[in-house]
């Protein structure tokens, strides 16, 4: 059994796509590269996928928050403080284009049909293009600690929110999850987030640089907007599953969606409370 419209429309961009002249420069490079093309999550091995390397870092992110928010700081003078959010945040808007578009062209290079692409067969094993791809967005999420960083060194502490340490906390869990179950459609949700995250931390560099953009709160629709998105993939990963021979990484699919629905009721407050029409923006 098929999902209606989406196979037609994955097929249709797929070959639109793949015939374009910059596909195959592209291809060359964020596909077909040994290091990329030859990669293999080995738990325990690959750097960083031991469950030691992932409940350390977790816990020393909130232990030096907790103790960091607690403790007096040095201060750094506000120009040094922008100036590292500057290239933090241009850094991180450069790298989640480059993933997003890696993984992208990933997709159309390696998944043959829209199936696929939701739900990887049972027992897929993570490697090659996507779980490289899938494998660096890990890491990415450890360097986003610096966010916390830099709100704690601007003496932010407002900023300091239960939604910010649970977010970035969790997505490093949830990202490690993905790569170490070969979660299925989990390179849709990866693809997403990396876009929405160019757009938010292109936010953060305007901020950084003394500029407000007036777009602040289109960055929360985005955010509010992926979330609305991956129950869309969970609903047809689920008719995947039940009407095919089941899909890889069906179990982690059920605590992402745990946290997804926390996500949303933490942003639809923050919303609330930040663009609410009785709120000064
Ligand atoms: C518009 C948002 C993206 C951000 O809302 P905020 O209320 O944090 O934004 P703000 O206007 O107060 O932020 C501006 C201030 O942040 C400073 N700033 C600059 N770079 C930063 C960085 N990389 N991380 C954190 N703060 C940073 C600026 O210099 C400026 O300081 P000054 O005020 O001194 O000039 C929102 O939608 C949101 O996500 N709110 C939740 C809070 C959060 O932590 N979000 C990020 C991770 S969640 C995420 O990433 C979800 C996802 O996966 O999509």
């Amino acid at each position: 059994m098929e999902v209606p419209f989406f196979p037609s429309l994955f097929s249709s961009v797929k070959s639109l796509v793949v015939k374009q002249a910059l596909f195959p420069t592209l291809e060359e490079w964020l596909v077909n590269q040994p290091k990329i093309h030859e990669f293999s999550w080995k738990k325990g091995k690959t750097p960083g996928s031991s469950q030691r390397f992932l409940t350390l870092t977790v816990l020393s992110y909130i232990s030096f928050t907790f103790i960091l928010s607690q403790v007096s700081r040095p201060s750094l003078a506000r120009p040094v403080l922008k100036s590292i959010s500057a290239l933090h945040n241009i850094f991180l808007v450069t790298l989640s284009f480059i993933m997003a578009l890696g993984c992208l062209v990933s997709i159309f290079s390696q998944v043959p049909n829209f199936r696929t692409l939701v739900c990887f067969p049972k027992r897929t094993s993570p490697s090659g293009p996507l779980f490289f791809w899938g494998y660096i967005f890990y890491l990415s999420k450890i360097l986003e600690f610096m966010d916390t960083l830099l709100i704690i060194l601007g003496n932010s502490m407002k900023r300091l929110s239960f939604l910010h340490v649970y977010h970035h906390s969790m997505v490093v869990i949830m990202s490690y999850v993905c790569v170490n179950s070969a979660q299925s459609s989990f390179s849709m949700v990866l693809v997403t987030n990396c876009a929405v995250h160019v757009v938010m931390y292109t936010y953060y560099f305007m901020c950084a640089l003394g500029v407000r953009p007036k777009w602040k709160k289109m960055v929360t629709d985005c955010q509010l907007l992926q979330f609305w998105a991956s129950f869309l993939i969970m609903a047809m990963l689920l008719f995947y599953h039940f009407t095919g021979s089941g899909c890889s990484g069906i179990f982690s699919w059920c605590f992402n969606a745990a946290f997804i629905v926390s996500l949303l009721f933490l942003f639809s407050d923050f919303h609330a409370k930040n663009y609410s029409p009785k709120v000064k923006p």
